[in-house]
């Protein structure tokens, strides 16, 4: 006899990253799935990405030092998921692993932090600012070009310690990993998508799992947002077909108008000289395969607008 299918909801390991942001993430989906009647266990780990901090990331191999260890662990059977925050997930997973799941968004801003400075405006002419990615390297020059933008690597404590030393005047990180935090209070300022436009995926967790898992993925289903999912698969694509790096001084971002998705885009050549290329698209969104279009469109007007 056949056992009834799903009459126990599985029991799921979910890998994750160590760092304070990656256990909370990891727990919030923990808490979601026992929710709903599964045992749900962590598997904590420590991946390159983590140990590398001396060296700013899109030099030594990108964002997928962040994932591997987990893809790994997945593959090992040593767990099920893996959680990771959508901005650091390659834009093309390795084979045998699928996105199960793409959860809501939070705050998909960055948000300027500083102890001496309440706004971007406020920082005086040769002011430092500390940031790690090139995308807001390339932002922050195009608003303020009069300012020093000095590298800043870690995770999301060591930064604001890093800030509290002293050795920067304000930095720029995502509103969302200080919220989930609770760190919200040391927010000064949120910029706007039309100053500073987000990476593609920014505030958006997603759960990757070994393609043919066919009862995690039901387990997941009920933890998926599709607006969240349609916006960042648009968002993700455009970051595709630039050429799907985090070296890529990219910014990619969706929002919606009822159906209609609005994607703005932005690129800074490496150098983060001036001018920025700037694109947009609107379209009705109702799958995955529309969002994608939306997203390879607004790719190549951002080429027709100069980005490499
Ligand atoms: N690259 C690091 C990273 N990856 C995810 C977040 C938190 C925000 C998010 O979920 O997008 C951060 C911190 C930051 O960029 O300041």
């Amino acid at each position: 006899m056949q056992p009834t299918p799903s009459a126990t909801p599985p029991s799921i390991v979910i890998a994750t990253r160590e760092s304070q942001l990656a256990l909370w993430q990891a727990r919030h989906v923990q808490q979601r799935l026992r929710a709903r009647g599964h045992e749900v266990g962590l598997l904590g780990m420590t991946t390159r990405g983590d140990q590398i901090l001396d060296r700013t990331l899109s030099k030594v191999g990108g964002k997928g030092l962040f994932v591997k260890e987990l893809e790994v662990a997945l593959e090992e059977g040593r767990a099920d998921i893996a959680v990771h925050s959508l901005k650091d997930v390659p834009m093309e997973l390795p084979e045998g692993f699928v996105l199960g799941c793409v959860m809501e968004r939070e705050d998909p801003r960055d948000a300027f932090v500083s102890p001496r400075h309440a706004s971007l405006d406020a920082v005086p002419p040769g002011g430092v600012i500390g940031t790690s990615s090139l995308r807001r390297q390339v932002l922050l020059q195009a608003l303020r070009p009069d300012l020093r933008i000095e590298p800043l690597r870690g995770n999301v404590n060591t930064r604001l310690r890093k800030l509290d030393e002293g050795q920067y005047d304000a930095i720029v990180l995502a509103a969302a990993g200080l919220k989930r935090l609770g760190m919200h209070e040391r927010i000064r300022a949120l910029f706007s998508p039309e100053q500073m436009l987000p990476a593609a995926g920014q505030g958006a967790l997603g759960i990757e799992v070994r393609a043919g898992r066919e009862d995690l993925l039901r387990a997941l289903a009920p933890l998926a947002h599709q607006a969240t999912w349609l916006a960042v698969a648009a968002e993700r694509a455009v970051s595709r077909a630039m050429g799907g790096s985090c070296s890529m001084p990219l910014a990619a971002h969706g929002r919606w108008h009822g159906q209609e998705l609005e994607l703005h885009a932005a690129w800074g050549d490496l150098e983060g000289r001036l001018p920025l290329a700037r694109a947009q698209g609107q379209a009705r969104v109702e799958t995955l395969a529309q969002a994608e279009a939306l997203g390879l469109q607004v790719a190549e007007r951002l080429r027709a607008a100069g980005a490499a």
